[in-house]
């Protein structure tokens, strides 16, 4: 069989990789990661001699000493198991270490034993710890990005209710703990990192959200209400890949950010940004999965109940006010009759305006106000709080790509799962969710170029401040993903040849 040889710069050592034509895309994967000394939440990134992203796979073209590839660990893959990074490194490096002495030795030397046993007893002092990251305990010194922490594993033998009131009684444990103040500020930037939050913490941080606009004392809400409305709203969400409660959070905290970034404070009312704000977290109540298309296509229930018109947006507003209806969870309950009625009617407004087959409408009836936009007229203001639910709602790629990459793969994982189901029921199949159609670089550049780009430009336009915020990290992401296909297309081209 026949074999090629890669070289390739890492960490300043030049290295050398052979595999054959049949070696896995996964162990080529394996071979560079443990050259890189890359623990296996490492996100991987191989360069040309032009500085052109290649792709890490079976492909790979051969290269020379004089032209060797770079080879970069770019940041860590957050969903991981969520240890510190440096440990999960360490831990993955003396399991290496351990391999590679017992093919010399035979066995396991005890200072090796010793060292797993620490890194070991270390992990479940960070666990039993957790708890501890309100205080900022730790945060990694030389970045912005607070490092990710242990999401303990799932105890498998709870019962999804049982699971629940565990979360709700973490939450409610913690809530009376401060927040910091540097957790605090870090909520109001678009770099928050969501993955390093456990569900009951993200409910503190939504708690943190409410009561630091100043919504409790605006809207007489009780501490205890809004932590059932929360908690309620935290059950309502399904465990699905993409449409779930962690990113209701990020929506949420999207839109916080957004508030806090353009000082909407100072141009729309409280009653507008509790509007808002609460749109984004019960913009995609019980979501199952499956999106409009094919809620219509399969005549499911919901497409029948609301006509095929917006079926999925029309029932996760129904849904927000199922929960506010109990006497519990009503942080609106201490509302005039008007305040509730301009409320109700702007959330149904801002839901509803999610659905992505609206896109377009909404976004031109904002391009023809942008001129003259007028913070005091009603029409104005009205299309203005649609644009911002909608920015928040796709508003991944506008994160660091550590936190949007895995967002990606969550969502390429309901696509493909809706159209694996159209294809067994003999539906139609959605193309940009068939897996046999998509890949990540090719959903991304469309994405980003024919709706994040133009609805992202239209609010900086209003918002200026935002272009460093939003625009320019989507731009990044944009050029990262055109780097990939191109590479892709450049492999498939050598690979006919
Ligand atoms: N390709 C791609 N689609 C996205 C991304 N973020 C959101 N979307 C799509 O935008 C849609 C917004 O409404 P939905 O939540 O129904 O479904 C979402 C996805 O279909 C993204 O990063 N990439
Ligand atoms: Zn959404």
């Amino acid at each position: 069989m026949t074999t090629k040889t890669i070289y390739f710069m890492v960490n300043g050592r030049l290295e050398q990789a052979e595999f054959g034509a049949d070696c896995s895309a996964a162990d080529v994967k394996d071979l560079f990661r443990t050259a890189a000394e890359a623990g296996p939440n490492h996100i991987l990134k191989m360069y040309d001699t032009n500085g052109s992203v290649l792709n890490i796979s079976p492909r790979l073209e051969a290269n020379s000493e004089d032209s060797y590839y770079r080879l970069e660990v770019v940041a860590s893959d957050l969903q991981g198991v969520g240890m510190p990074a440096e440990l999960d490194n360490m831990e993955y490096r003396l399991h290496h270490l351990e391999s590679k002495v017992i093919e010399d030795v035979g066995k396991t030397p005890e200072i090796i034993s010793e060292m797993k046993s620490q890194v070991e007893s270390f992990k479940k002092k960070l666990e039993s710890v957790q708890h501890l990251s309100w205080m900022g305990l730790f945060r990694e010194e030389s970045d912005h990005q607070l490092s990710k922490l242990s999401q303990k594993p799932k105890t498998p033998q709870l019962s999804m209710e049982e699971e629940q009131q565990q979360v709700r009684r973490q939450f409610l444990n913690m809530s009376s703990l401060q927040v910091t103040e540097e957790v605090r500020e870090h909520l109001k930037t678009p770099i928050f990192d969501n993955w390093q939050w456990e569900e009951a913490e993200m409910l503190v941080l939504l708690q943190v959200m409410f009561t630091d606009l100043d919504f409790l004392t605006a809207f007489h809400i009780e501490l205890k209400v809004l932590q059932n409305f929360l908690f309620e709203v935290y059950c309502h969400y399904n465990s699905i890949p993409f449409h779930n409660f962690q990113h209701c959070f990020c929506v949420t905290q999207m839109m916080y950010g957004l508030i806090w970034l353009t000082d909407l404070r100072s141009k729309l009312s409280s009653i507008d940004l509790l509007i808002m704000l609460t749109s984004a977290l019960c913009h995609d109540l019980d979501h199952p999965g499956y999106n409009n298309v094919y809620q219509i296509n399969a005549q499911t229930d919901l497409a029948i109940r609301y006509n095929d018109i917006s079926p999925l947006e029309n029932h996760h507003c129904a849904v927000a006010f199922g929960i506010l209806s109990k006497p519990e969870c009503n942080i609106l309950k201490n509302l005039t009759c008007e305040q509730y009625k301009l409320i109700r009617g702007g959330m149904i407004k801002c839901i509803l305006a999610t659905d992505m087959a609206r896109h377009n409408e909404i976004l031109n009836k904002f391009k023809m106000m942008q001129p003259v936009f007028d913070f005091n007229n009603k029409d104005h203001k009205e299309v203005l709080m649609k644009i911002m639910v909608k920015v928040s709602d796709i508003s991944n790629e506008a994160r660091p790509m550590a936190v949007a990459e895995p967002w990606l793969d969550c969502l390429l994982q309901e696509f493909f799962n809706q159209s694996d189901t159209e294809k067994l029921k003999g539906l139609p199949v959605t193309p940009f969710m068939d897996r046999d159609k998509v890949s990540k670089p090719s959903s991304q550049t469309n994405f980003i170029r024919f709706v994040l780009l133009p609805l992202f430009t239209e609010l900086t336009k209003l918002f200026p401040c935002l272009e460093q915020h939003i625009l320019e990290p989507v731009r990044r992401a944009l050029e990262h993903y055109s780097d990939l296909e191109k590479a892709g297309k450049d492999e498939d081209k050598t690979t006919k040849a």
